[in-house]
């Protein structure tokens, strides 16, 4: 992987990120990816994409930073799947973290996440985001306090968890359907790394196992059940779903 910064002052901490996430052994298309660490933060370029297409994590200045102001708190789809309208903060384990974007939203809401990734590309750039949302001033301590990264697949992860969360979270990568066009460029880059999650089926009795209270599994609307499995219930949003799966025992 083709990995690089303009600002010697910062090697150490990309040789850190190399040897955590074992970026020197990625075998991607090097001459398609790129990762760049500037003053922005690590950042991934698809060489045939145009600036637009870069993907950081940046939950300081980003869109997940103006949902957590001005988003729909509690009242969201994804706030009523976890169960946090009930009154109670669960604690989630996100198995699909990808970017953590859906993992900050229940943060900033109060809930303690554990973030799983696997590839190592999306993990670096979710780990780089992290350390620089906990280095800051407004929103370091909260994120520092709620959010923590575990590199590794949720197929090993879940089985050897050392915990029960009320909650795991699932969102593995679905076939798009919409035309390329149509999908935004940052999508597009991160799906031609990720692929489709073909083995998330799998997750789902693991997952079930493990939470104590719930499984939810965000699905675009198009798609079948996780593991054809039919959810307790479904909480509906325009272009997604979010199965939910409440464990037995509480029910
Ligand atoms: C659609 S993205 C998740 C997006 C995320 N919910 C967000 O808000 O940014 C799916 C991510 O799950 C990761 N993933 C899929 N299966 C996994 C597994 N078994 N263990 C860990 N990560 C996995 C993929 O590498 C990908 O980055």
């Amino acid at each position: 992987m083709y990995i690089h910064t303009p600002f010697e002052e910062n090697r150490s901490y990309l040789d850190t990120l190399t040897k955590l996430f074992n970026l020197s052994a990625l075998t991607i298309n090097e001459a398609e990816f790129q990762l760049v660490y500037d003053e922005l933060g690590l950042q991934l370029f698809k060489k045939d994409e145009p600036k637009l297409g870069a993907i950081r994590v940046d939950f300081v200045t980003g869109a997940v930073a103006h949902r957590r102001k001005f988003g729909g708190g509690k009242g969201q789809a994804i706030a009523k799947a976890v169960g946090l309208n009930k009154g109670a903060v669960p604690t989630v384990l996100d198995a699909t973290a990808g970017l953590g974007r859906d993992a900050f939203v229940l943060a900033s809401m109060g809930c303690k996440v554990v973030l799983h990734e696997r590839n190592p590309v999306v993990a670096a750039l979710l780990y780089d985001g992290l350390q620089r949302a906990y280095q800051d001033a407004e929103i370091g301590e909260w994120v520092q306090s709620t959010m923590r990264l575990e590199f590794g697949s949720s197929h090993d992860l879940l089985e050897q968890a050392g915990w029960r969360p009320d909650v795991v979270y699932l969102d593995p990568m679905f076939p798009h359907r919409e035309k390329s066009a149509q999908v935004k460029k940052e999508m597009r880059v991160f799906q031609d790394l990720v692929g489709n999650d073909l083995d998330a089926d799998a997750l789902l009795p693991f997952a079930l196992q493990l939470a104590t209270k719930r499984v939810v599994v965000k699905r675009p609307d198009y798609a079948g059940f996780l593991n054809d499995k039919t959810p307790s219930m479904q909480i509906k949003t325009k272009k997604n779903r979010f199965d939910v799966y409440v464990n037995a025992a509480m029910k």
